[in-house]
């Protein structure tokens, strides 16, 4: 089994793909984009990829979401949860005062946001992470922000922990492949759907979870990218696609939207601890 993850080694992506190690034996691979992971399932490259979805103090990772809605015709197999440490991480010598450029993941920056401020340093942004850490290498004046392990491997010093700006950081990642998980009987929906731009439609839609006492864990909308006021909405339920209930909830929210994507059904993720110094 080939897993590929956004990479370089060292990401969060690849601590959470080291996770599906306890439910499959596999082989992961490092992909430098989300783009090239969702690609590399799609042409049959690897059986699965695993890319984030969602963070829980800066929202959702919108290019995963358009990726799933627009270009891809992908499921979603698994969902990993993990608490997130931002490391403020240097060469070795380098002092806090040395620095002056600050290196990482655009959402990594994002949820770091008010101890960047305050330090008053140039934000340089990079595919991830890791691919940060590998940059400042031997460039004194740099800082990278990213996971401990990333500090580890390519030799570099962590000067703080858990930098980010609200205590509580977990980021949702998703295994993608060509098809969902089996019925597991504690499982998750998502779906993607547009709706007309009538009164009521989006009312509609959501009476029929309502109406089947089914709990919604999630709702976003996201532009539809036809101009301003057009959205496309992501929802994800529990029940699996294949239990009664959802046969028949999926059927009524297809009537009553303009197009509609079953992205997949999948295990609920319990939250998984760090392993970010363990391989
Ligand atoms: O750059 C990484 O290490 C990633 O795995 C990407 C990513 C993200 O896109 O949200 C994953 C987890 C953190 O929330 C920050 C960055």
């Amino acid at each position: 089994m080939k897993i590929g993850y956004l990479g370089p080694k060292g990401t969060f992506t690849e601590e959470a793909a080291i996770k599906l190690k306890k439910f499959e034996k596999c082989k992961l691979l490092s992909f430098d984009s989300i783009v090239e992971v969702l690609d590399a399932v799609d042409k049959n490259k690897i059986d699965k990829g695993v890319v984030p979805i969602e963070n829980s103090i800066e929202g959702s990772v919108g290019i995963t979401l358009d990726l799933l809605a627009f270009e891809y015709n992908l499921c979603i197999y698994r969902e990993i949860i993990i608490p997130i440490n931002h490391c403020l991480i240097t060469n070795k010598g380098v002092k806090l005062s040395d620095i002056e450029v600050i290196c990482s993941h655009p959402h990594s920056l994002a949820q770091c946001r008010k101890f960047i401020e305050k330090l008053g340093l140039k934000i340089r942004s990079f595919q991830s992470t890791a691919a940060a850490a590998k940059f400042i290498k031997g460039k004194l004046n740099y800082a990278a922000i990213a996971p401990k392990r990333a500090a580890k491997l390519y030799n570099l010093h962590v000067i703080q922990e858990n930098i980010q700006d609200y205590k509580n950081n977990f980021t949702r990642f998703i295994v993608v492949a060509k098809r969902d998980h089996e019925f597991t009987g504690d499982d998750k929906t998502s779906i993607v759907f547009s709706l007309e731009d009538k009164p009521g439609r989006l009312y509609e839609v959501l009476k029929e979870f309502a109406k089947r006492n089914i709990n919604l864990t999630k709702i976003e909308s996201r532009p539809l990218k036809l101009g301003l006021g057009r959205y496309i909405f992501f929802l994800d339920f529990e029940g699996h696609r294949k239990e009664n209930k959802i046969v028949d909830v999926l059927d009524a929210v297809s009537k009553k939207t303009h197009f509609m994507k079953i992205l997949g059904s999948y295990p609920i993720s319990k939250i998984y601890e760090s392993n970010s110094l363990k391989k």
